[in-house]
């Protein structure tokens, strides 16, 4: 049975969805305030939360930021707030319903969320006591390269070197462009390690001001600087015993650089405004998608710190040198959103993969995502044409393979025999590789009257 979270201040209302979602089988659990579905979240496990948006005491976005990669979240808003909604669904909510809204509205989208695959397994920045059960429910997603069966030479050797040093404790630098996948890369990294029942924390580095920063790390008690107003425990201690992933770690300020060294290099924290040393056991993973070693050699970033963070380093490769990998990632795509936004699209037209193949995708697989669930939502036949994509794409003009040229059409027979054989003459796989749909490898092989 699905244990549903349900946060809303409006007690009437929340005991009428209690009581309508107990009667179609799930368990339900009904808190009013932020705080106290903070405490249910860390005690209980839950696989859906349905949130108002505006609690009294909380703010309903920063709960959606906080759960998106480990539990779905739906948004409930009143009829005037869908701009609020879409930035839910921005910060990583699972969809959102406004209200007035019928039953029949709230179960399909219950049913979508519960049914939404995640791509690799993802950890709760809540650590629930029940951890090692939603790691089983998870399964072994850990491995990027496996779930989606990436092709390129560089998935692939990414993917080996995530397996050898996953399950070390070494520190581990991901460098690579925004959108690339560091995030992922670190948490399969987790997933894989012994430390995975444990908690992975994440903390964006370049977002927080400097003057925040020793808190966010270490915490703090109350009263101890103005605006302290309770006591905070730090990403340190929250991470304890499992993962600290730090993202855009170049941003550190050289102060916050020489703060997280300390407690690297003694494996104890204090709470600001706290004399009681606290003792950490946590592996650090960090991102940068500047060129830290730049950094180094200016001044800007410290070298101690810099060896102490790349013990070991991965280089993520920008998509445009994954070659091989966009069909299966434009596929894998395409599939979760017709799940998300209740489409049947089969696929996308030729000239729609020319210009996918063509384009040099700056904001690498997080544009590529971005690209496909628009063209998802604007698309209302089975195939997906250009007129559904942003004009950026279309001004990197595709070209279109000419049949009429011998040379080139000796090159893609023999690239299309070489892709057969690499794949075991398999031709879904052999057309992944290729980047061309199925449907296309198939005319193709007749068109050369390939023997196989
Ligand atoms: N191998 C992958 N398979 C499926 N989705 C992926 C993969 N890699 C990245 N993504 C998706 O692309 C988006 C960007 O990934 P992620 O946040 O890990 O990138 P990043 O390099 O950390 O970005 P930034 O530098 O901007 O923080 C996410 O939505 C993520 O789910």
């Amino acid at each position: 049975m699905s244990k549903i979270l349900i946060l809303e201040d409006d007690t009437s209302f929340a005991q009428m969805l209690k009581k309508f979602l107990e009667r179609n089988g799930f368990d339900i659990v009904v808190s009013q305030t932020g705080l106290d579905g903070e405490k249910q979240l860390k005690e209980q496990n839950f696989q859906l939360v349905i949130t108002d948006l505006r609690l009294p005491d909380y703010d309903g976005i920063k709960l959606v930021s906080q759960l998106k990669d480990s539990i779905p979240v739906i948004v409930i808003t009143g009829y005037a707030e869908v701009s609020t909604a879409v930035k839910a669904m921005k910060m990583g909510a699972y969809d959102y319903i406004s209200k007035p809204f019928t039953p029949d509205q709230m179960l399909a989208v219950i049913d979508g969320a519960l049914h939404a695959k995640p791509i690799i397994s993802k950890e709760t920045a809540f650590t629930t006591k029940n951890d090692s059960k939603s790691t089983v429910e998870n399964e072994d997603k850990s491995s990027i390269s496996n779930d989606l069966e990436l092709l390129s030479e560089a998935a692939q050797k990414l993917d080996e070197h995530i397996a050898l040093v996953a399950p070390t404790d070494m520190s581990v630098l991901i460098i690579g462009e925004s959108g690339t996948g560091k995030e992922v890369t670190a948490k399969a990294i987790h997933q894989k390690s012994n430390r995975k029942e444990k908690p992975f924390i994440a903390l964006d580095c370049g977002a927080i001001p400097k003057e925040l920063a020793a808190s966010e790390f270490f915490g703090h008690l109350k009263g101890s600087f103005t605006g302290a107003i309770a006591d905070k425990i730090g990403s340190f201690e929250a991470a304890n015993g499992g993962t600290l992933f730090l993202d855009e770690v170049g941003n550190l300020s050289y102060e916050n650089q020489i703060q997280l060294l300390r407690a690297l290099q003694e494996r104890k924290i204090k709470r600001i405004g706290s004399n009681t040393e606290v003792e950490v056991n946590v592996r650090i993973l960090s991102a940068t998608n500047e060129d830290l070693k730049a950094a180094v050699e200016k001044g800007n970033f410290r070298e101690d710190l810099y060896h102490r963070l790349n013990e070991f380093s991965l280089q993520i490769p920008a998509l445009k040198d994954r070659q091989g990998d966009l069909a299966v990632l434009a596929s894998h795509f395409l599939e979760k959103f017709n799940q998300k936004l209740n489409k049947q699209i089969l696929d996308f037209s030729d000239e729609v993969w020319n210009v996918f193949n063509t384009y040099h995708w700056p904001g690498n697989i997080r544009e590529l995502q971005n690209v496909i669930q628009r063209a998802v939502l604007l698309t209302t036949t089975n195939e997906i044409q250009v007129n559904t994509l942003p004009e950026e794409l279309m001004r990197s003009k595709p070209e279109r393979i000419d049949l009429g040229s011998v040379s080139k059409a000796d090159f893609e027979k023999e690239q299309i025999v070489n892709a057969l054989k690499r794949t075991n003459y398999n031709k879904s796989k052999a057309a992944k590789l290729l980047q061309v749909t199925r449907k296309t490898l198939y005319n193709r092989i007749n068109y050369y009257d390939l023997d196989l």
